[in-house]
């Protein structure tokens, strides 16, 4: 059986499905979006939504969503929380099976697919995805313009923890967060839940473990200043689309990202790539 296969999703989507002696995963072209990843013999790393459908024009609950060219609800309210690249076809540029048994994808957002109304500027947007034993998802914007712009973003990475109640989240202790409006600091060696968690963390440290009944896992992150922490928990889980009521106990996000006070400004000719990495321990 060939490693890369381009499948056609029953509801019309396209993805790609890996399949090497190292992993099985699934890609999308829409949002350039890494939907699956299981390194083979371990347990399954990322969460997908039981009740997402997976029809066009929606973003994928679960995997690695791309948010881009801003994070959260952006001021202006007919502007999409999360961005547009999550919700767009991507084009394949290239793909390659490479000695280590790894397989590296190339994936472009075209100029012509991004709404000139929310983004105005000349850019070039790409994603890498590397799959072996672990992944890695880079997101690289190019500054094509005269002007310099200014995005956040995030790879907004959902992952399969299999119990909330016994999972702890390491690599966060005396960093700051902003949550519900509120300041606060860590305090505690790591982090535990037992309500609706949804921080911004400034300043952090470039790796986190996420510690669950399965294992633990390494996740990293690179030209990334903050990082999100979220789980919806019982109320939240009832209101979003997509999403079981019971979806909040087997899924926390630890997204790499650029937000709130973080935005990275690119000037013409520039290039700014932000990355995550993720395994078993
Ligand atoms: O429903 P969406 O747009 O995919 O967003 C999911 C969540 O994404 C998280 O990153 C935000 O911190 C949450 O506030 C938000 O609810």
């Amino acid at each position: 059986m060939e490693a890369i296969r381009r499948l056609t999703h029953p509801q019309g989507l396209e993805y790609l499905l890996i399949d090497t002696p190292l992993c099985r995963a699934e890609v999308y072209l829409q949002g350039a979006q890494l939907a699956s990843f299981t390194p083979k013999g371990a347990a399954p790393i990322l969460w997908m939504s039981d009740s997402e459908h997976k029809k066009p024009g929606f973003g994928l609950r679960g995997g690695v969503p791309i948010c881009w060219p801003w994070f959260g609800m952006h001021e202006q309210a007919d502007h999409p929380q999360h961005g547009f690249a999550r919700k767009l076809i991507w084009q394949l540029v290239d793909q390659q099976q490479r000695a280590d048994g790894s397989v590296l994808l190339t994936l472009e957002l075209p100029q012509s697919a991004m709404p000139s109304q929310f983004w105005p500027y000349q850019c070039k947007l790409e994603a890498q995805i590397e799959l072996g034993r672990t992944a890695e998802v880079q997101l690289t914007t190019t500054n094509l313009d005269q002007l310099a712009f200014s995005i956040t973003q995030a790879l907004h990475s959902y992952f399969a923890i299999n119990d909330i109640h016994n999972t702890r989240v390491h690599g966060l202790q005396g960093c700051h967060y902003l949550e519900f409006g509120e300041q606060k600091v860590d305090q505690q060696a790591f982090v535990e839940f037992d309500a609706e968690t949804d921080r911004v963390y400034q300043g952090v440290p470039l790796q986190q473990k996420i510690e669950c009944p399965n294992g633990t896992l390494v996740v990293e992150r690179s030209n990334s200043r903050s990082c999100v922490l979220w789980n919806p928990w019982i109320a939240k889980a009832q209101r979003l689309d997509r999403f079981n009521d019971d979806g909040y106990l087997d899924m926390l996000c630890l997204e790499a990202s650029n937000a709130l006070d973080d935005a990275i400004t690119i000037e013409p000719g520039q290039s700014h790539t932000l990355a995550t990495r993720f395994g078993w321990e």
